[in-house]
């Protein structure tokens, strides 16, 4: 096939992106500060300023029961499902198709007083990954998405500040097998969802506007998302 011009990035972007979701929160280095649990999602953040505008770079690991690694990273991916889940998304369009698993998507975000309002412009990429402890378990399943620009939408030439975001969704199913003679049903099926993202809000706004903002949208974002995939999925078959 022939190559996109975003192809060598998409690889890159990738492969650093998903070897820093897998580590833990002990390795990929000090300063993380759990900011937000709830049952069985943890969420840290570190406190990083980046030309004195805030950039805390986000990690979050929840474990859902009853749904897979690749229904989670299908309905984050694709566009048809975001208005549903995507609480501060005030307009979405997808720009290009570079191919079924990689488009570009135009969003503007919900204005935040006082801040002005905001819009991403990034390639969203989603890929199966082997399963390197368990060959035979169930793939690992990601969605990488990372700012780019397209020669249409140039930065901050309307009304939104344009943020620079990388996020990364890795997905790892387990299954707990069913007993002898029983057939595999949801109730078998847990996920472990690490969520990573690093925003730069563009242009200036209060550091503690924007972390007022993280920490009481993040935790919203990942619960309603969550329980968005499993009301989609319960009575459907399983998607491995
Ligand atoms: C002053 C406010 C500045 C922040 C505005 C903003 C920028 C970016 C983003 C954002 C958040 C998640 C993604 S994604 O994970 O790729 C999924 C696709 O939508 C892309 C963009 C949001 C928001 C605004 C609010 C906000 C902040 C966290 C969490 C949720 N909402």
């Amino acid at each position: 096939a022939i190559q996109h011009r975003l192809w060598p990035e998409i690889e890159k972007t990738v492969q650093i992106q998903v070897s820093m979701a897998k580590m833990g929160i002990g390795e990929c280095g000090s300063g993380w500060q759990l900011f937000a649990e709830d049952g069985e999602m943890k969420m840290y953040r570190r406190e990083e300023e980046v030309d004195g505008m805030v950039v805390d770079p986000l990690k979050a690991v929840h474990i859902v029961k009853g749904i897979t690694g690749h229904e989670v990273c299908h309905h984050f991916f694709n566009p048809q499902y975001r208005y549903d889940w995507e609480t501060t998304l005030e307009h979405m369009t997808v720009l290009e198709t570079i191919s079924e698993d990689t488009l570009v998507f135009l969003q503007t975000h919900k204005r935040i007083w006082p801040a002005s309002q905001r819009d991403g412009l990034f390639w969203s990429h989603i890929r199966k990954l082997p399963n390197e402890k368990d060959r035979d378990g169930p793939d690992i399943w990601t969605v990488v998405n990372n700012s780019t620009d397209h020669p249409d939408y140039p930065p901050n030439n309307g009304k939104c500040v344009r943020v620079f975001l990388t996020v990364c969704l890795l997905c790892q199913t387990t299954v707990d097998p069913p007993k002898e003679g029983t057939s595999l049903t949801r109730d078998n099926l847990s996920c472990k969802i690490t969520y990573c993202s690093v925003v730069n809000p563009g242009g200036w706004a209060p550091a503690s506007v924007l972390r007022a903002v993280y920490k009481r949208e993040y935790p919203k974002f990942l619960k309603r998302f969550t329980a968005y995939v499993k009301n989609q999925t319960k009575n459907k078959p399983i998607m491995f």
